[in-house]
């Protein structure tokens, strides 16, 4: 078991690369836990009657891109770094590099795990949805993105559902549906306009030659006793990587991390929340448009349920959809969550401290959204909750609203938004790419 001792003091400024535990610390204790007054019905004369589930993938390997850096990384150490200090003795003489670049982005036991007990906590948050009973009689469906992280995800949560209820006779089921999991890979607009688009990310490359990661790289080399000029703000990168993988793969307190200290860490934060916010978040609006397929098929699945349920037998009880933190962050950002006033770019960092766009908080390893529906006396519900939390629509302050209020507050993206539209490229540069 991991003591609060062993985590690395700059654990909680991960991003995208941190673990879910940072965000639900009682989770440490134990892993099962749910707190049922945070997901009970939000009256008691509500009963849950539909879930909608968009998770991320649980703990994986660096990307075969980042596995590169960190071998650099570790070339310089090994090659350039003097010093008596006992972490960088340990690093030289006890740790051995172990990633290899055929390990590009795949599960780790640990994503395995964090999945597991998800669908274990899930399962106890709604028992009368994610239950045996739904499972059998197929009123649960299993989406997933076709990558291998996801689909191995969406096997590992259907696991943790079986041992939980000791079911052996079921197989794992899922649908491999990439338009509605990879959105941002269809969409033609996004890829030509973010994806490959060398600008798109600017604020990205300026902050990388900011005055501030020029600092990190100063201390970085001081620490190591390297002349400045040898270590890049892609070294510093590296070595953030290696203390978050060690820690969300292996749980570690590596003795990486003793390369940089908070101050760093908050640098190298918000150097990932640019690329979030640019690529996935506000920064374009292409990136939220990108995924009206995915929030359109959510609502349908709401709609139905709605209908099902005045009318009939519900058909469907639960949507367990699996993908990754470029489908939930666009998402998260067309429906106006953590939207800061102040864009987020590369000279307002000291402004910034206190952004809502802050992704590790948002979408750590296994990040989840769900969209609850429940039937009460005065009418269907909806309640959203972000990590198993529950979240208040922008600009609605009942924490339930009535489904026809979260629907007319959507109106427009309802009625419009459609993928065809959005994602199309402009006239011109289609005409251009056709001659
Ligand atoms: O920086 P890496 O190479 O890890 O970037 C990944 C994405 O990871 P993220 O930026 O979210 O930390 C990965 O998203 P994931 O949710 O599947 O982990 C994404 O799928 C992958 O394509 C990488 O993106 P990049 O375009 O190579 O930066």
């Amino acid at each position: 078991k991991l003591t609060k001792l062993s985590i690395p003091a700059i654990a909680v400024y991960f991003g995208t690369k941190g673990r879910y535990e940072e965000v639900n610390p009682h989770l440490i204790d134990d892993i099962l836990f749910v707190n049922k007054s945070v997901v009970s019905p939000p009256a008691p004369d509500c009963q849950a009657v539909h879930l909608v589930a968009v998770i991320r993938h649980g703990t994986r390997f660096p990307t075969s891109k980042n596995i590169r850096k960190i071998h650099r990384m570790y070339d310089v150490v090994m090659n350039e770094a003097s010093g008596n200090e006992q972490w960088l003795r340990d690093i030289k003489s006890k740790w051995s590099m172990w990633y290899t670049e055929d390990m590009d982005g795949k599960l780790v036991e640990k994503g395995k795990d964090d999945l597991r007990h998800l669908a274990v906590r899930l399962s106890k948050s709604f028992p009368t949805l994610i239950s045996e009973e739904n499972l059998r009689g197929e009123r649960i469906e299993f989406i997933t993105s076709s990558k291998h992280r996801c689909v191995d995800s969406i096997q590992a949560f259907q696991d943790g559902l079986f041992k939980h209820w000791n079911v052996e006779d079921v197989g794992f089921r899922h649908n491999v549906n990439d338009s509605l999991m990879r959105f941002f890979d269809q969409c033609k607009r996004f890829v030509e306009e973010v994806e490959n688009n060398k600008t798109a990310l600017k604020e990205v490359a300026l902050f990388k030659s900011s005055q501030e990661m020029d600092e990190v790289c100063r201390r970085m080399a001081h620490r190591l006793q390297i002349p400045h000029s040898q270590i890049t703000p892609d070294l510093v990168e590296a070595a953030f990587f290696l203390c978050s993988y060690e820690f969300a793969i292996k749980s570690k307190n590596s003795p990486w991390c003793n390369l940089l200290d908070e101050v760093d860490a908050r640098v190298l934060e918000y150097k990932n929340d640019l690329k979030q916010y640019w690529k996935r978040g506000y920064g374009h609006e292409i990136n939220r448009k990108s995924c009206c397929i995915l929030f359109h098929d959510i609502f349908r699945r709401l709609d139905q349920a709605s209908y099902d349920y005045r009318f009939g037998e519900a058909t469907k009880a639960v949507t367990i959809q699996v993908g990754h933190g470029e489908t939930l962050l666009p998402l998260l950002s067309l429906m106006g969550f953590f939207r800061d006033e102040t864009p987020l770019t590369a000279k307002n960092f000291p402004q910034q401290q206190s952004r809502k766009f802050r992704s590790s908080r948002i979408v750590p390893y296994a990040a989840n959204l769900l969209f609850v529906l429940y039937e009460c006396t005065d009418g269907l519900r909806l309640q959203v909750f972000l990590n198993e939390k529950p979240v208040t629509f922008p600009n609605i302050s009942d924490p339930a609203p009535l489904y026809h209020t979260v629907r007319k507050h959507y109106s427009d993206l309802l009625g419009g938004c459609g993928f065809k539209k959005e994602c199309e490229l402009p006239k011109d540069k289609f005409k251009n790419t056709e001659l």
